[in-house]
């Protein structure tokens, strides 16, 4: 299934345009801009970033189990939408009723800044500006997240937020997403959302918001699109209540085979 763009996601993105493949990228940028300015403390000397370890091995090969049940991959789902479509929310509920893992990218993150680390606040300044972490960084806090959890499924939200992202996990992991869950939901009702948040989140204001949204349009929905084209992604209308919303995705997941 090929994901509909732009014009079913509301319409402020039409106010202030930025075409992908044009105009001002800045506040786009993936991973380019911050490599170099944090170069020093990426490339600083450490370990390689490891092959996958056998802990992960054991779970990562084919999800059907290929010697005997001893190398079972967890059922991995990524789940994506923008800022505000209800991930966490949903997440949640499919953690609770179908023994999923829950791994959520910006918790990953956001647990770092606490560490009050210089990565932390690496990961800090890029956050209030709505930008997308390094992959290496956010990468390595999934892949031990994902090692340290025996789940044998696991959600994955808010992760990949760009091409780089996507390409980065598979070639360290070595392994794909089994599906990936698409929270489609009009721009002005993800702003609506956020604003009345009210968890204390330094991205939570109109500003930071704004770039995020334009930040999900340029880089998140390519990987949609990526994953739509080989046949794994299920949309979901995520307009009305939560209740009404986890109907359908009661729909997807009870008709899933892990
Ligand atoms: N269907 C819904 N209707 C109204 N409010 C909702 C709905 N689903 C979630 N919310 C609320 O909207 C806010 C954002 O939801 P949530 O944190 O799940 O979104 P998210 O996609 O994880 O956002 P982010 O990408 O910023 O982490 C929360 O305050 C949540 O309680
Ligand atoms: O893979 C990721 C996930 C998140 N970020 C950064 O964190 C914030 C908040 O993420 P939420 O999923 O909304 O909690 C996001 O705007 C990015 O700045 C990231 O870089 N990479
Ligand atoms: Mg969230």
């Amino acid at each position: 299934m090929v994901v509909e763009k732009k014009k079913k996601r509301g319409k402020s993105e039409a106010a202030d345009p930025q075409p992908r493949g044009g105009g001002s990228r800045d506040h786009l940028l993936c991973d380019t801009m911050w490599r170099r300015r944090v170069g020093a403390l990426l490339l600083r000397p450490r370990s390689p970033l490891p092959p996958p370890s056998s802990t992960l091995r054991r779970h990562l090969p084919d999800h059907q189990g290929s010697d005997g049940g001893n190398s079972r991959k967890p059922f991995i789902a990524f789940v994506l939408g923008g800022p505000g479509s209800g991930k966490g929310t949903q997440c949640a509920r499919i953690a609770s009723d179908y023994g999923f893992a829950h791994l959520s990218a910006g918790d990953l993150l956001r647990n770092e800044i606490s560490s009050g680390t210089e990565k932390g606040e690496l990961i800090l300044d890029i956050i209030k500006q709505g930008k997308i972490v390094p992959s290496e960084i956010t990468v390595e806090l999934i892949r031990k997240a994902m090692e340290s959890t025996d789940a044998k499924r696991v959600l994955i939200d808010g992760f990949p937020r760009c091409e780089e992202n996507r390409i980065a996990f598979e070639r360290i992991t070595g392994t794909e997403p089994d599906l990936v869950v698409f929270f489609d939901c009009p721009e002005d009702e993800m702003v609506k959302r956020l604003l009345g948040r009210n968890q204390g989140r330094v991205d939570d204001n109109i500003e930071t918001i704004k770039k995020r949204l334009k930040v999900f349009e340029s880089l998140n929905i390519p990987v949609i699109d990526y994953y739509s084209s080989r046949g794994k992604v299920h949309k979901i209308n995520a307009t009305g209540t939560e209740q009404e919303i986890f109907g359908a995705v009661r729909k997807l997941f009870s008709s899933l085979r892990f």
